[in-house]
């Protein structure tokens, strides 16, 4: 039988998710459930064969998968009130919420779910998301499903649950981080003479190609920056200064930010 999907929470997240698995064809669009409490935003979804409500409860009845997408401070309020409705020989989760452990979940449904957290980023909308994923009282065919499920929408990587927050941080926090380093170039390529338009194509691309070096060659980017750094050239001295400017340890010092936010909040 064909498995069915309910996305509780169709915001960003939740919506990038269904987005991605009907582009990938992985499951038929009307096997995914997705909610919302006004669903009047998920139209364009609702036009590609996906079915919406504002009942969380309708949801679970019509899926075994249940991806729970809704803001941290959500979580708890709605599974409550769909426990009854739960059960653990039909249903299995995969929680996207950051900072909420599988044991928080258990402290609402008991121990006898299968669970998995899974942490990937907006670029799941194109396919191209990398998604942390751990799990909990799986069996290998409800593991291999879940890996197979995330990875038609980019990459995946199963970690242990305690580096879930880092995974947070470095995975999805970092699409805002890599926006902001495109951004910049723009802003700096459009004082240098190129319009906006062509300087963002540039900047894009540009991060786009030195991101598949490393994902297809497996160097170190200190390998492939040598290979930039004409000795005494223009590129040595850029980098120098962003440096001295301190562009890596600013990077270092957001990062653990980020973490310390997560870790400390939740
Ligand atoms: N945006 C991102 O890049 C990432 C977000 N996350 C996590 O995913 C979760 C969702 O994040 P976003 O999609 O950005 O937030 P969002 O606020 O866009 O989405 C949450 C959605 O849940 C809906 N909602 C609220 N109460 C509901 C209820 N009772 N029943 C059904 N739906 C309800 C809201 O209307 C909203 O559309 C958060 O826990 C976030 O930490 C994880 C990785 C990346
Ligand atoms: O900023 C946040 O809290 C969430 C977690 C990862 C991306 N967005």
């Amino acid at each position: 039988m064909s498995k069915k999907i309910a996305i509780i929470g169709g915001g960003n997240l939740g919506t990038a998710i269904a987005e991605g698995l009907i582009s990938s064809r992985f499951i038929s669009p009307k096997h995914i459930i997705v909610t919302k409490r006004n669903i009047a935003t998920l139209r364009s979804l609702e036009e590609k064969g996906v079915l919406v409500t504002s009942d969380n409860e309708e949801a679970v009845k019509y899926a075994d998968w249940v991806i729970l997408a809704v803001k941290p401070f959500q979580v708890k309020d709605i599974l409550s009130k769909l426990q009854p409705h739960l059960n653990p020989e039909k249903h299995a989760l995969v929680s996207v919420i950051t900072g909420v452990w599988i044991k928080d979940i258990q402290e609402v449904l008991g121990n006898n779910f299968t669970l998995f957290r899974a942490m990937p980023n907006t670029a799941i909308a194109i396919q191209q998301s990398i998604t942390c994923i751990c799990k909990h009282n799986a069996s290998v065919e409800q593991e291999e499903f879940v890996t197979n499920l995330f990875d038609q929408l980019g990459k995946t990587v199963m970690i242990e649950e305690k580096l879930m927050d880092a995974a947070t941080v470095l995975g999805a926090c970092g699409t805002a981080y890599a926006m902001r380093y495109i951004r910049a170039n723009i802003q700096g390529g459009i004082e240098i003479g190129f319009d906006a338009q062509t300087a963002s194509l540039i900047a894009a691309q540009t991060v786009k190609g030195a991101a598949e070096l490393l994902l297809t060659r497996h160097t170190h980017p200190e390998q492939e920056i040598d290979k930039v750094t004409t000795p005494k050239g223009c590129t040595i001295a850029g980098l120098n200064e962003m440096e001295h400017q301190g562009f890596s340890s600013s990077l270092i010092k957001g990062v653990v930010t980020s973490y310390k936010k997560i870790v400390n909040d939740m």
